[in-house]
């Protein structure tokens, strides 16, 4: 075995690669090898995957930007010959190499490990084109363990039962202790992977993936854990999922509100669900909770669901002197019923007095209470209006909010 460091130590928990250390030191020395040169036939959709559009650019485009993120420098593209439109496009783009891809994964691989032949390249990065969601965790991890063995690679522990199963009935079960669903990027020092690959061009044979080609040649590979949104692209299906995973599905929405109650009689107002003692109440149909209820009217307006007086309307008996948790609770359950998570909401009072900061807290927890979120996504704050317009003459209070709401 050509070793130009010692073995490594197979024992090592795979856990305690340290998934924050990146390549700024050895930039120069790591390349990624991307397989795509495969034809998709699983996958369907009249050209082969790795060209097909995923969450508004190509699983290729995904791939790419993924290493390039992580801080590789160097990427061995490995095409198809019939992929003419691919060869044009990628020739001349400075970080790429280009090699020709074979009949078999196994052969496109080592087509591609020979374009890094006499490189000063020492750690290779062996990759799925059409495992576009891989995170530079992973990337990071796998390049990591490199620094102590020749070779580890991404792994999830099967923790579905397995079955045997013929004819569309269960046939038996297989225990699945040990077990693990094999990842990529697989890594490798150079010199061990171009030997092992060599080891399996000379017996004609062929391999899942190269962590076989290496343990064919002898060499132990380290488990790194994988990531279960490191799928690889293999059935129509899985274009959703991958969409998903990175976000391109996303439906994110902001929504503005504003309200204004005046003063009159009373002795405290109700802010964000909270009474503070004052010298004067505020006067409305409901409680007057003004912020309440311009958070209520940002959600509808993030919803595209009117206002607050089209849910309930202030010729309706029954919302006089109403709490004003009722409203937001509303506006809540229709973000949920639609699909959306209540991201963040924002709200600020405009009035001399009373002073808001010290019941800030409070009223964050309420409305983090009334709309089921953290109190780190809620923000309460105040402002004066520098003794100008209404709120600086006392007249009455103000309020404005901001909600944003996301479909994932
Ligand atoms: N002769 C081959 C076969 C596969 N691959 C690449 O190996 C990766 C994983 O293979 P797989 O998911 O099996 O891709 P395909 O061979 O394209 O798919 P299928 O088997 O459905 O045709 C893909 O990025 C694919 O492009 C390759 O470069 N050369
Ligand atoms: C290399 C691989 O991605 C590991 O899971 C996989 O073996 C290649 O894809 P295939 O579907 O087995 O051809």
């Amino acid at each position: 075995m050509p070793a130009d460091t010692p073995l490594p130590d197979a024992t090592q928990p795979a856990a305690s690669v340290d998934p924050t250390v990146g390549f700024a030191h050895q930039m120069d020395t790591t390349a990624a090898l991307i397989v795509a040169a495969g034809r998709g036939t699983r996958a369907g959709g009249g050209m082969p995957k790795q060209w097909r559009p995923l969450a508004g650019k190509r699983v290729i485009d995904w791939t790419l930007a993924a290493f390039r993120t992580a801080g590789v420098r160097q990427i061995v593209l490995v095409l198809s010959p019939d992929d003419d439109q691919a060869w044009a496009e990628f020739s001349s783009v400075a970080d790429i190499t280009l090699a020709k891809g074979g009949q078999t994964r196994a052969q496109s691989v080592a087509n591609g490990l020979a374009a890094l032949k006499d490189s000063p390249i020492q750690k290779v990065l062996i990759h799925d084109a059409a495992r576009p969601c891989v995170s530079a965790r992973v990337i990071h991890a796998v390049s990591a363990a490199l620094d102590t063995g020749l070779a580890a690679a991404p792994a999830l522990p099967v923790t579905d039962a397995l079955w045997r199963g013929a004819e569309a009935k269960v046939t038996g079960t297989e225990d699945r202790t040990g077990l693990y669903g094999a990842q990529t990027p697989q890594g490798f020092r150079l010199d061990a992977i171009i030997f092992a690959h060599a080891a399996l061009a000379e017996t004609g044979g062929d391999a899942a993936d190269d962590v076989e080609v290496a343990r064919a040649a002898g060499l132990d590979v380290a488990i790194i854990p994988g990531d279960p949104d490191n799928m690889k692209i293999t059935r129509p299906e899985d274009f959703d999922r991958a969409a998903r995973i990175l976000g391109g599905d996303m439906d994110v929405r902001l929504g503005n509100g504003y309200d204004v109650h005046r003063f009159g009689a009373g002795d405290e107002v109700i802010l964000c669900g909270v009474p503070v003692a004052h010298d004067r109440g505020l006067q409305g149909h409901s409680d007057a909770d003004v912020g309440l209820h311009a958070i209520t009217d940002a959600l509808y307006g993030a919803l595209a669901e009117g206002d607050i007086g089209r849910h309930f309307p202030p010729s309706d008996p029954q919302w006089k002197g109403a709490a004003s948790d009722i409203f937001l609770r509303h506006a809540a359950e229709l973000a949920r019923s639609k699909g959306y998570q209540i991201s963040n909401v924002d709200c600020t009072l405009v009035c001399e007095f009373p002073k808001i900061t010290p019941h800030a807290p409070a009223m964050r927890a309420a409305v983090a209470e009334i709309l089921s979120i953290d109190i780190s996504r809620v923000s309460i704050k105040a402002t004066t209006s520098d003794r100008l317009g209404f709120p600086g003459r006392s007249e009455g209070i103000a309020a404005i909010a901001t909600a944003c709401v996301v479909k994932p």
